[in-house]
C-alpha cells in the first residue's frame, strides 16, 4: 500500500523531534500503522540544515501544506492561537486530518474546531498536548471509558515542575532554572504561560472535558501560578511532611466542576508528590478503577514527539473507518456533552495551609482559632515558630481540615484586621488526593 503522506508546520522543538522519530523508526511505525507514513512537505521559517530534508517539500506557508492535495494529514505544530487556528480550520477544510501538540488552540478553540472537523468526517487529534509524552489522553478517553470519573488531578507543566523541583533540591534561582528550561526546549514561547498556570490551565481544561463529557470552558479555569511562593513556605511545609507541587485539579461535584490551577501541599509520601524535574503525573480516579496514575516526561523533543506520532498511527488505522465509529474527539458522544457548570473558586473546597506573621504578644493565637472555629472552620494542626530575629514576628502555621473556599476568604480578612496580625496572610490549597 502508498504511504501516508503528511505535512509538518513548525520544525521547532517538536516538529524536529517528529521528524527525527518519523524516520528513525519508520519501519517500526508502518508494521503498527499498517501503511508507510511519508513526510511530503514541510513548512519552516528558517532553514534547518541539522535536518536531513533532500526530496522533502519545504515551504515558509504552513497554508500551503494545508490546500496541498497530495496530504492526509497536516501536523500543526507552530503553535499559538491565531495561525495555529486558521491553519487547523484550512486543513479541516480541505478534508485533511489533523494532529496537533497545541493545548492553547484546543483548550480555547476546540469546540468550534472539533466541531468544524465533525462536519468534514476528519479527525482532530491532540494526545501530545497534554503531559507530553505520556499517553493520557488515550487512558481517559478509551482505557478508563467504564467510569463515572470523579477527579483528575496533576502536574501537567514540565517547565514549572522543573524549576520547583531545582529551587527546592539544588536551591537554584527561579531565573536560572527558567532560562534552562528554556534552552532546553520545555517553555511556551512566551514563558508565563508556564509559570503562571496557564499552560497548566489549558491542558486542565481538556482534561476536565474528556473526563466529565463537557464542552471546553478554558475561560472558567482558575488559574494561579508558581511566582509567588516562597523558600519560607516550602520549607514549612517539608516540616509539616507536605511538598508544594504546581497541580491541575478538576472535581466533579455535586454543584458543579472544579476546574483550578494552583501550587498544592500534597502529603510528601504520595507517589505524586515525588514526581521531580520535567516529569508529570496525572491521577486519574473513577468510581469503578478507583485512582490510576499516569507519569512520564511532560514536555521536550522526542517525549512529546513519541504523543504526535501515537496519533499519527492513529489517524491512519482509523482514517478507512466510519467517522460515525471512531472515537469522539471529547470521549464523549458530541449530543451527549452535559451542562454541569464548572465551579467558581469561591464555591471550590479544599484544605488549606495559612501562614500567618503574628505579632509576639499573648493571645494571638487565640484569636485566630475563635476566627477560624467561629466560621466553622476545623484546624487539624498548628506550628508556631520562634521570634523571627529580623522583623520580631512569630510564624504561625495552620492546615485546616476541608471547607468551600468562600469561608477561607472571609476568615483570611478577619485575621489581616487583627492587630495582633501583620501583613497578607499566605494561603496554599492542600490536596490528600485519597
Ligand atoms: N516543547 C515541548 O516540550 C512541548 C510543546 N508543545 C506544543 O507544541 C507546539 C510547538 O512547540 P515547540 O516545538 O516547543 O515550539 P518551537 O518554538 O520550538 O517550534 C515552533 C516552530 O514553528 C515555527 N513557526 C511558527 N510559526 C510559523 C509559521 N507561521 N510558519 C512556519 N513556521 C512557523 C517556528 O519558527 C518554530 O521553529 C506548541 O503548541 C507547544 O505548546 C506540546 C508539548 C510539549
Ligand atoms: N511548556 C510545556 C510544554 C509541554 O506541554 C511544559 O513545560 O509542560
Ligand atoms: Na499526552
Amino acid at each position: 500500500m502508498n504511504p501516508v503522506k503528511v505535512g509538518i508546520c513548525g520544525l521547532g522543538t517538536v516538529g524536529g523531534g517528529t521528524f527525527n522519530v518519523l524516520q528513525r523508526n519508520a519501519e517500526e511505525i508502518a508494521r503498527r500503522a499498517g501503511r508507510g507514513i511519508e513526510v511530503a512537505q514541510i513548512a519552516m521559517r528558517t532553514p534547518k540544515p541539522q535536518f536531513q530534508t533532500t526530496g522533502i517539500a519545504i515551504t515558509n506557508d504552513v497554508f500551503e501544506v494545508a490546500t496541498n492535495p497530495e496530504i492526509d494529514i497536516v501536523i500543526e505544530l507552530v503553535g499559538g492561537y491565531t495561525v495555529a487556528r486558521e491553519l487547523v480550520l484550512k486543513a479541516i477544510e480541505n478534508g485533511k486530518h489533523v494532529v496537533t501538540a497545541n493545548k492553547a488552540l484546543i483548550a480555547v478553540h476546540g469546540n468550534e474546531i472539533f466541531a468544524k472537523a465533525r462536519e468534514k468526517g476528519v479527525i482532530v487529534a491532540f494526545e501530545a498536548a497534554v503531559a507530553g509524552g505520556i499517553p493520557v489522553i488515550k487512558a481517559i478517553r478509551e482505557g478508563l471509558s467504564a467510569n463515572r470519573i470523579n477527579w483528575v488531578a496533576g502536574i501537567i507543566n514540565g517547565t514549572g515542575n522543573f524549576i520547583l523541583t531545582e529551587m527546592r533540591e539544588k536551591g537554584r534561582t527561579f531565573e536560572d532554572v527558567l532560562a534552562e528550561a528554556q534552552a532546553l526546549g520545555y517553555a511556551e514561547a512566551d514563558p508565563t504561560f508556564d509559570v503562571e498556570g496557564i499552560d497548566a490551565a489549558h491542558k486542565l481544561t481538556i482534561l476536565a472535558s474528556i473526563a466529565f463529557g463537557i464542552p471546553l470552558q478554558f475561560d472558567k479555569a482558575y488559574t494561579e501560578g508558581i511566582t509567588k511562593l516562597t523558600t519560607a513556605d516550602v520549607n514549612y511545609a517539608e516540616a509539616l511532611g507536605y511538598r508544594i507541587k504546581h497541580l491541575g485539579v478538576a472535581r466533579s461535584t455535586a454543584n458543579g466542576i472544579e476546574l483550578r490551577v494552583h501550587p498544592t501541599l500534597i502529603p510528601a509520601d504520595r507517589l505524586i508528590a515525588n514526581v521531580n524535574g520535567v516529569m508529570n503525573a496525572v491521577m486519574v480516579n473513577g468510581d469503578a478503577s478507583g485512582s490510576t496514575l499516569f507519569y512520564g516526561a511532560g514536555a521536550g523533543m522526542e517525549p512529546t514527539a513519541s504523543s504526535v506520532i501515537a496519533d499519527l498511527v492513529d489517524v491512519v488505522r482509523a482514517m478507512t473507518s466510519d467517522p460515525e465509529n471512531r472515537v469522539p474527539h471529547l470521549a464523549f458522544q458530541p449530543d451527549s456533552l452535559s451542562a454541569h457548570p464548572i465551579l467558581p473558586i469561591e464555591a471550590c473546597e479544599s484544605s488549606y495551609y495559612l501562614r500567618i506573621q503574628a505579632k509576639d504578644h499573648p493571645g494571638v493565637l487565640a484569636q485566630v482559632a475563635s476566627i477560624l472555629s467561629e466560621r466553622g472552620i476545623n484546624i487539624e494542626s498548628i506550628m508556631q515558630k520562634e521570634v523571627e530575629e529580623h522583623d520580631g514576628l512569630v510564624p504561625m502555621i495552620l492546615l485546616t481540615h476541608r471547607v468551600v473556599e468562600q469561608r477561607i476568604n472571609d476568615a483570611i480578612a478577619a485575621l489581616e484586621a487583627l492587630q495582633g496580625v501583620v501583613g497578607p496572610v499566605v494561603r496554599i490549597r492542600v490536596e490528600h488526593l485519597n
